[in-house]
C-alpha cells in the first residue's frame, strides 16, 4: 500500500547517457527526502541499461520504479550512441502519446493505492515539447531540468533573438571559414564578449528547418511555461548568467553539482541504480593507484562524441610525444567506421604508461590522487566534474552545447586551454605538457581547487545550491497549481 500523502515525481530525462545520469541524480536525491519516484527511460535505453548491469540492476530502491516509452526510432547498434536529429524529430512526433499512457496508468494504480496519485513531474529541458502540455492537462506543476550549465542554457535562449536579427541561420556555408563567427554579440544578460562562435554549435546551420535547431529553440521557448527551471550549476560559478536567465524565465534554481550532495548520504542503498549505459572498467583506478600524485592525463570524449581515425591519431601520438602518463577512454563506437585501432609506434612508446579502457567510472577517477588533468569534450556532466574535483582541463569542444562550456572553462572560469578543432598532434604535445608541468599548470591546478572549494560549500547544507534545492521542493514540487 502507498501513503496517499506521498508525493510522487515522474522523471523524464532527454534518452541519452548524460542526460539520464543527471536526473538520476536528482530522483534519487527527491527519493530521499521522502518522494515516490517514477522514472521514464526509453525502451532502448532501459534494454541497455540492463544489458550492461544485469536483470536486477534498477531494483534496490522501495518506491523507486522505471517505466519505459518506445523511441519511435528504427533498431540501431544496442551499445552504440543514437542519431540526436533522429531522436529529437520523434520525441516531437513520438512521445506524447505514450507519455498520457503511463500517467493514465499511474493514476489508477493510486486508485488502488498501489502508488500515490502523481503530484509533480521533473522533465528534462530538452523533452519540454511533450512534458509541459501533458503536465497542463493533468494539473500538476513541472520543473524543467536542464543538465548543462547556464552560459548554454543562455545560449540557447537566445536563437530567437538571433534569429529575429537576422544573424542566424547562416547565409552561407561559407560563413562556417569567413570570420562571421567571431562576431561579438554584446546584448545577452548575463554574458560579456561572447562571439557567435562561442554560443552552442546548433547555430551553425544554413537550413532554417534542420531539426536539432528548431528542437532546441522551441524547447527554451516553451520552458517560459514551466513552473520552474534547474540548471546543473551553482551560484557562484555562474551568478551573472543565473541572474540573466532570472530575467527570464521566472523561477530559476541553480542547484549542483549533485554528485556533491549525494555525497552526503549515508544509505547503502543510494548504490542500487547504478547511471551507466556502459560497463565501467575497474582496472582504471588499481592502475591509478599505481601511478605517482597528479601525473596522470585522463582522457574522455563522453558518450556521443564521433571522431575519425586520422584525429583520434592525433590525439594519439600528441600523448605519445608528451611522454606522460595518461589513461583513455576509448568507446567501442568513438571512431567513425572503425574499432579505433592505434599504430604501432604509439603502443611502442606508451606501454609503460598509457592505459585504454572502453568505459571507466569516471568521477571516482576524476577524484582519483594520480589525476593531474583531463582531457575533454567539454560536455557538461565531464566539466562540472572536473570542477568539483578540482581538476584543470584540456577543451576540444565537439558539439551542441560544449563550445560555451569551453569559452566559460577556458575564458572566465581560467581552469581550461582550447584545443584547436583541426587537431594535431604537436599542439597535444605542447598544450599536454603545459597542463601538467611548470608555470601555467600551477595557475590553472590553484583556480581548480578555488572552484572545487566553491562547489563543496554551495553544496554544504547551508549553501546556495542545498537552499536552491530545499526552495525548489517546497515552493514548487510540493505546491498546488
Ligand atoms: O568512461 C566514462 C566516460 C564518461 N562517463 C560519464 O559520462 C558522462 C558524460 O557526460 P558529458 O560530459 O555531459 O558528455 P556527453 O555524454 O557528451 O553529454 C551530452 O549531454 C550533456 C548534458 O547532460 C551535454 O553537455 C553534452 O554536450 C552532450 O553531448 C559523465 O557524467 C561521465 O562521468 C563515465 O562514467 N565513464
Amino acid at each position: 500500500m502507498a501513503a496517499a500523502n506521498q508525493p510522487h515525481a515522474i522523471f523524464v530525462p532527454y534518452p541519452v547517457q548524460s542526460h539520464i545520469k543527471t536526473m538520476l541524480k536528482l530522483a534519487k536525491l527527491l527519493y530521499f527526502r521522502g518522494f515516490h519516484i517514477t522514472f521514464i527511460n526509453t525502451e532502448f535505453n532501459h534494454n541497455r541499461f540492463i544489458k550492461t548491469r544485469g536483470a536486477n540492476s534498477m531494483e534496490g530502491l522501495h518506491g523507486f520504479h522505471f517505466f519505459t516509452i518506445p523511441d519511435g526510432l528504427p533498431p540501431s547498434d544496442p551499445d552504440a550512441s543514437q542519431d540526436v536529429p533522429a531522436l529529437c524529430d520523434s520525441i516531437r512526433k513520438n512521445f506524447l502519446a505514450p507519455f498520457l499512457e503511463i500517467i493514465a496508468k499511474l493514476n489508477d494504480l493510486a486508485l488502488s493505492s498501489k502508488v500515490p496519485p502523481v503530484t509533480c513531474i521533473v522533465s528534462d529541458g530538452f523533452m519540454s515539447t511533450f512534458t509541459v502540455s501533458a503536465a497542463q492537462e493533468i494539473a500538476v506543476p513541472i520543473v524543467l531540468f536542464f543538465t548543462i550549465s547556464a552560459c548554454s542554457l543562455m545560449g540557447f535562449k537566445q536563437f530567437s533573438a538571433l534569429k529575429d536579427k537576422g544573424l542566424i541561420p547562416l547565409k552561407d556555408a561559407s560563413d562556417l571559414t569567413n570570420g562571421y563567427l567571431e562576431k561579438t554579440v554584446d546584448w545577452i544578460p548575463g554574458m560579456k564578449d561572447v562571439r557567435l562562435r562561442d554560443l552552442p554549435d546548433v547555430l551553425r546551420t544554413t537550413d532554417p528547418n534542420e531539426i536539432v535547431f528548431n528542437f532546441a529553440m522551441e524547447s527554451v521557448e516553451i520552458a517560459i511555461k514551466a513552473s520552474a527551471i534547474v540548471t546543473h550549476t551553482f551560484d557562484a560559478l555562474e551568478r551573472d548568467v543565473l541572474n540573466g536567465l532570472s530575467s527570464i524565465y521566472s523561477q530559476v534554481y541553480a542547484i549542483g553539482p549533485l554528485q556533491l550532495h549525494l555525497n552526503h548520504i549515508q544509505d547503502e542503498s543510494l548504490k542500487s541504480i547504478g547511471y551507466n549505459l556502459w560497463k565501467e572498467e575497474s582496472k582504471c583506478l588499481q592502475w591509478l593507484d599505481s601511478m605517482k600524485p597528479k601525473s596522470v592525463l585522463y582522457v574522455s570524449f563522453g558518450s556521443i562524441t564521433v571522431m575519425t581515425r586520422e584525429q583520434l591519431i592525433e590525439f594519439g601520438m600528441g600523448l605519445a610525444n608528451s611522454k606522460h602518463p595518461f589513461l583513455w577512454i576509448i568507446r567501442p563506437d568513438l571512431v567513425i567506421g572503425d574499432s579505433g585501432i592505434l599504430p604501432p609506434e604509439f603502443v611502442e612508446y606508451t606501454k609503460e604508461r598509457g592505459l585504454i579502457a572502453n568505459w571507466c567510472p569516471q568521477e571516482e577517477v576524476l577524484n582519483h590522487s594520480s589525476i593531474g588533468g583531463f582531457l575533454t569534450h567539454c560536455g557538461w556532466g565531464s566539466t562540472i566534474e572536473s570542477l568539483s574535483a578540482g581538476v584543470p582541463m584540456l577543451c576540444w569542444p565537439f558539439f551542441a552545447d560544449q563550445p560555451t562550456n569551453c569559452r566559460y572553462t577556458c575564458c572566465e572560469w581560467g581552469v581550461g586551454m582550447e584545443i584547436d578543432s583541426n587537431v594535431k598532434r604537436d599542439e597535444i604535445e605542447k598544450l599536454v605538457r603545459e597542463l601538467m608541468e611548470g608555470e601555467k599548470c600551477k595557475k590553472l591546478k590553484k583556480r581548480a581547487m578555488e572552484w572545487r572549494k566553491l562547489a563543496i560549500e554551495a553544496t554544504s547544507p547551508t549553501g546556495s545550491s542545498s537552499l536552491n534545492l530545499d526552495k525548489l521542493v517546497s515552493h514548487v514540487l510540493l505546491s498546488k497549481v
